[in-house]
């Protein structure tokens, strides 16, 4: 297994290319799956995520390929695939896929909306909390779905095809929001969704529904209205920036000191994330090549964060942020209001020398004057990326282990960060 060596101390100076976005790549990859024409990618990021997809994508019947372009060009540009389900071959997500990545199980919408008919295992739980998918079956249920379990697959149902109506989450949900605009893209009539999420990760998946020929507006507002159509097209699509690398890359050179242009991304993706660092010290600027982080000389001041739905606080930010208060100033209290077990960070980061302790969904840092090198792992994705932030300013040497899950969703990471300046590199083993 890969594990990451770093050895803390240097600040970050230069640029770093921000990538397409992992949660708007995987939804959108799946909407190919509602047409059977062409579905074109542009600026899809180099991801284990992506390539677990394709693969089941690939078992429903998407034929998956991408363009050829020379290494220098794709890491400038990210990578271009083209996605077409010409027929629907089988409409099962298997168990031994689906419990690998969580947002496999949205494939549940498209397929309903295609063919009638869906059989998607129930993704489970996962490190960062129980995650149940209720919510998403109330939506397919709102719009006419019939939905059982059965032998630990959620087996949905309309053979008569999908009927618009009224979805009103009880609770902001992502993925709720992505497969209700997938379904009602397809259904007989029109569609409500009320309390719909805001990220600019579903207005991305709109845009490209809208593209495709589906009717919807009101994406990235609380209620969005969708006019359902009876076939989508094929369509070219360019993937939007990933605000959570680039915040993570914000709050690394909030923890470092030095100066780093970040490239290709507006504020607008991050306004409360880029706010709170600001207040814990660092000064962030933006021009039409992207946002420029700095923090000279002064030191990190400790800042309280709750994590919200868009446009609040990201929770896949909460333990970057984390690892910069271990070296705050004072003491900040850390919220998690999103996800109750997300702190599996919490015990590695003590490895390193933070303090910290848990009070129900709060943490109460009280920044360190020093960290020191350890050996870490982490159990999920935004926890392990964590570690690297705070291995950057540990003394001597942090081994990062399990980086598989860094490779879910960071492309080129060690690349990016040593182009800047890091010391830091893969062992591969
Ligand atoms: C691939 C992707 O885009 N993943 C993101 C997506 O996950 P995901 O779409 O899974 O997260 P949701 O927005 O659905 O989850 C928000 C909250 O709603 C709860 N819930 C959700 C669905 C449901 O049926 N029942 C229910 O109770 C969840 O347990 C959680 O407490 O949004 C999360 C919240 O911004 C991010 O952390 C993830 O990175
Ligand atoms: C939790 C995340 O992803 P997923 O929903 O795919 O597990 C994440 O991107 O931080």
């Amino acid at each position: 297994m890969d594990r990451i060596q770093i050895r803390g101390g240097a600040q970050l100076n230069g640029v770093i290319p921000i990538s397409g976005a992992k949660n708007a790549a995987l939804p959108l990859m799946i909407a190919s799956l509602l047409t059977d024409q062409t579905l074109t990618l542009e600026n899809l990021p180099r991801l284990a995520d992506v390539n677990q997809l394709a693969r089941i994508l690939g078992n429903h019947g998407v034929d998956y390929s991408i363009d050829g372009k020379r290494a220098r060009e794709e890491a400038a540009t990210g990578q271009t695939a083209h996605l077409r389900a010409r027929t629907i071959v089988d409409t099962t997500a298997p168990y031994e896929l689906v419990s690998r990545m969580r947002a496999s199980f949205w494939v549940i919408a498209p397929l309903l909306a295609r063919v009638g008919e869906a059989r998607v295992s129930l993704p489970g739980g996962c490190a960062i909390g129980t995650r149940p998918v209720d919510l998403l079956l109330m939506a397919l249920e709102k719009l006419g779905a019939t939905i059982e379990i059965d032998a630990g697959y959620a087996v949905a149902r309309a053979p008569k095809g999908l009927i618009g109506g009224e979805i009103d989450f009880p609770k902001v949900t992502v993925g709720g929001t992505h497969i209700a605009l997938m379904a009602a893209s397809l259904a007989h009539g029109a569609t409500r969704i009320v309390n719909a999420a805001r990220e600019p990760e579903v207005v991305d998946v709109a845009d490209c529904l809208n593209k495709m020929g589906a009717r919807i507006r009101g994406a990235g507002t609380p209620i969005i209205e969708v006019v359902g159509v009876p076939r989508l097209n094929g369509a070219n699509h360019r993937v939007l920036p990933d605000r959570i690398e680039a915040g993570t890359y914000a709050t690394a050179v909030a923890m470092t000191g030095g100066d780093v242009l970040l490239e290709g991304v507006g504020e607008d993706l991050l306004e409360t994330a880029f706010d709170t660092l600001e207040q814990a010290g660092a000064t962030v600027t933006s021009d039409n090549r992207g946002v420029r982080v700095r923090r000279n000389g002064a030191g990190i001041q400790a800042v309280d964060v709750e994590t919200a739905p868009f446009p609040g606080f990201p929770t896949d930010l909460q333990a970057q942020f984390m690892a910069l208060m271990t070296r705050a100033r004072g003491t900040s209290r850390i919220t998690e209001t999103i996800f109750e077990n997300r702190f599996m960070h919490v015990q590695e980061l003590a490895r390193l020398g933070a303090r910290i302790r848990l009070d129900g969904e709060t943490a109460i840092v009280e920044g360190v004057d020093r960290l020191r090198g350890a050996q870490v792992m982490a159990t999920d994705l935004r926890a392990s990326v964590s570690l690297v932030i705070a291995g950057l300013a540990a003394e001597g040497e942090t081994t990062v282990n399990r980086v598989y899950h860094l490779d879910r969703g960071f492309e080129r990471l060690e690349e990016k960060l040593s182009a800047c300046g890091a010391d830091i590199s893969r062992i591969v083993g």
